[in-house]
C-alpha cells in the first residue's frame, strides 16, 4: 500500500473516575491516534500507554520522537502491515509504538479489502464475556461499592488492583461480601520474591490468577514463586513477543498469559503468542490500558480468538469515559459484541475528535 499522509493527535479525555494501581493514579487518557492515509484507504490506531513510563518504559514523548524520526520513515512510501515489524526491526524495542504503526496500516489494508480484524484474525466468537479492572481504592467500603456496581451492572469478573497493604483484606472482603464470583488480582509488578510467604495468603481465596508479581524483567523469579503458591500465576508486563512467551511457558513462569496487543508490537504478535501459548495448553486473556474505542474495538476482536478462554479487561467504554472519542461499547448481559465492520470497525467521531484534540503532528505527507 502506499502511504499518502501520517498524522499524530493528540488527544486528552478524563476518566469518570481516579484509576489507581501500583504504580500510579490516572485522571486522563492522555495519549495520542495514529491517521495513515494510503492511496487504498485510511487507518487508525492508539499508543495505549502514558505522558509517564511508570507501566513500562514507553511513553507519550517518547513514542512521538522515535515514530517521527526512526519508525514512520522505515515505512514510507510503500508497505503492507506484515512487513512493518521486519522493517522496523532494527529500532530496539519500542513495541507500543511500534504497535500503533502497525495497527494504523493494518486497518488501512483491511478497509482496502473490506475485511473486518476478526475475520483476518481467526475470531470464531461474534461477543466475549467482559472483565473489569478494579483500582486500589481508599477504604474497603468503597471498594465493596465499586464492586457490588460492576457486578450489578453484569460484568463476568472481577479484578483487583493490589500492592503491599493493600491486598489479602480486600480480597478477603469481597469473597465474604460476594461470594464465589470469578476473581483475580494484579500486582503491577509491586512484589519480590521476599514476598512469596505473604503472597501464598491468596491461595486461601481461590482466584484465577495473581498478574505480574514480580518485576518485569524477572521470569526465573515468578517461576521460583510458582513453585511456593498454589494461586495460577499471570504474566502482563513481562511478555512482550511470541519468544517470552515460549521462554516464561518453558520454564513455568506463569500458567495464564495477559495478551495486549500494545504491549507486544502489535496484533500480528499478539496472534503468535495465542497460538504458542494454545500450543502449550496455556489459557489466555486479552488485557487492557484505558484505550479509547480505537484500540477497544480491535482488542475486542482478538479477545474473540479461541484460545482466549478467560474474561479479559475489555470493559465498556463507560467503565472509564462518560464521552469517547468513538461510539462506545456497551455491556449487553456481561458480554461485548465484537465489531464486524471493515478494519479495525470503528473510526473516531470527527466533531469529538476535534473536542479532545490538543495537538496535531503531520509525520509524512
Ligand atoms: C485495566 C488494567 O488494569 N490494565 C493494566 C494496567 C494499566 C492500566 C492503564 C494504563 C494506562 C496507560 C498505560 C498503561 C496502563 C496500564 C494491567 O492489566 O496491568
Ligand atoms: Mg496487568
Amino acid at each position: 500500500m502506499k502511504i499518502e499522509r501520517v498524522e499524530l493527535l493528540h488527544v486528552a479525555i478524563p476518566l469518570v473516575s481516579p484509576f489507581r494501581t501500583s504504580f500510579g493514579t490516572m485522571t486522563t487518557k492522555d495519549t495520542f491516534l495514529l491517521r495513515v492515509v494510503t492511496d487504498a484507504a485510511e487507518g487508525w490506531s492508539e499508543f495505549a500507554a502514558d505522558p509517564e513510563p511508570l507501566y513500562c518504559s514507553e511513553f507519550v514523548g517518547a513514542a512521538e520522537l522515535v515514530l517521527d524520526q526512526h519508525l514512520v520513515p522505515r515505512v514510507t512510501p510503500e508497505v503492507t502491515a506484515a512487513e512493518v515489524q521486519a522493517r522496523t526491526h532494527a529500532i530496539k524495542g519500542h513495541q507500543l509504538a511500534k504497535a500503533t504503526l502497525e495497527t494504523a496500516i493494518l486497518d488501512a489494508e483491511l478497509r482496502s479489502y473490506g475485511m473486518s480484524i476478526g475475520t483476518f484474525l481467526g475470531a470464531t466468537a461474534a461477543k466475549v464475556p467482559a472483565g473489569v479492572s478494579v483500582g486500589i481504592k481508599n477504604s474497603i467500603p468503597e471498594l465493596l461499592a465499586d464492586v457490588e456496581g460492576y457486578l450489578a451492572e453484569g460484568y463476568a469478573r472481577i479484578k483487583l488492583k493490589i500492592e503491599p497493604g493493600w491486598d489479602v483484606e480486600p480480597v478477603r472482603a469481597v469473597r465474604e461480601r460476594f461470594g464465589d464470583v470469578l476473581l483475580q488480582v494484579d500486582a503491577n509488578t509491586a512484589y519480590t520474591l521476599a514476598d512469596a510467604e505473604h503472597l501464598r495468603r491468596l491461595d486461601e481465596f481461590d482466584l484465577l490468577l495473581v498478574e505480574q508479581p514480580l518485576e518485569e524483567d524477572d521470569i526465573r523469579g515468578h517461576a521460583l514463586l510458582a513453585q511456593r503458591i498454589r494461586t495460577p500465576i499471570c504474566l502482563d508486563e513481562s511478555i512482550t513477543s511470541a519468544k517470552d512467551a515460549a521462554t516464561a511457558i518453558a520454564l513455568d513462569a506463569c500458567r495464564v498469559i495477559n495478551i495486549k496487543p500494545a504491549r507486544v508490537g502489535g496484533y500480528l504478535e499478539a496472534r503468535r503468542i495465542h497460538d504458542v501459548a494454545v500450543a502449550h495448553g496455556i489459557p489466555v486473556w486479552c488485557g487492557g490500558m484505558l484505550e479509547t474505542g480505537i484500540g477497544r474495538g480491535p482488542n475486542l476482536a482478538l479477545a474473540a480468538l479461541p484460545g482466549f478462554v478467560l474474561p479479559g479487561d475489555v470493559s465498556a467504554s463507560r467503565r472509564y469515559f462518560a464521552e469517547d472519542v468513538t461510539e462506545p461499547f456497551e455491556l449487553k448481559d456481561g458480554f461485548m459484541h465484537v465489531p464486524t465492520g471493515p478494519g479495525i470497525g470503528i473510526e473516531p467521531i470527527p466533531e469529538t475528535l476535534k473536542r479532545f484534540t490538543t495537538a496535531t503532528n503531520v509525520l509524512y505527507s
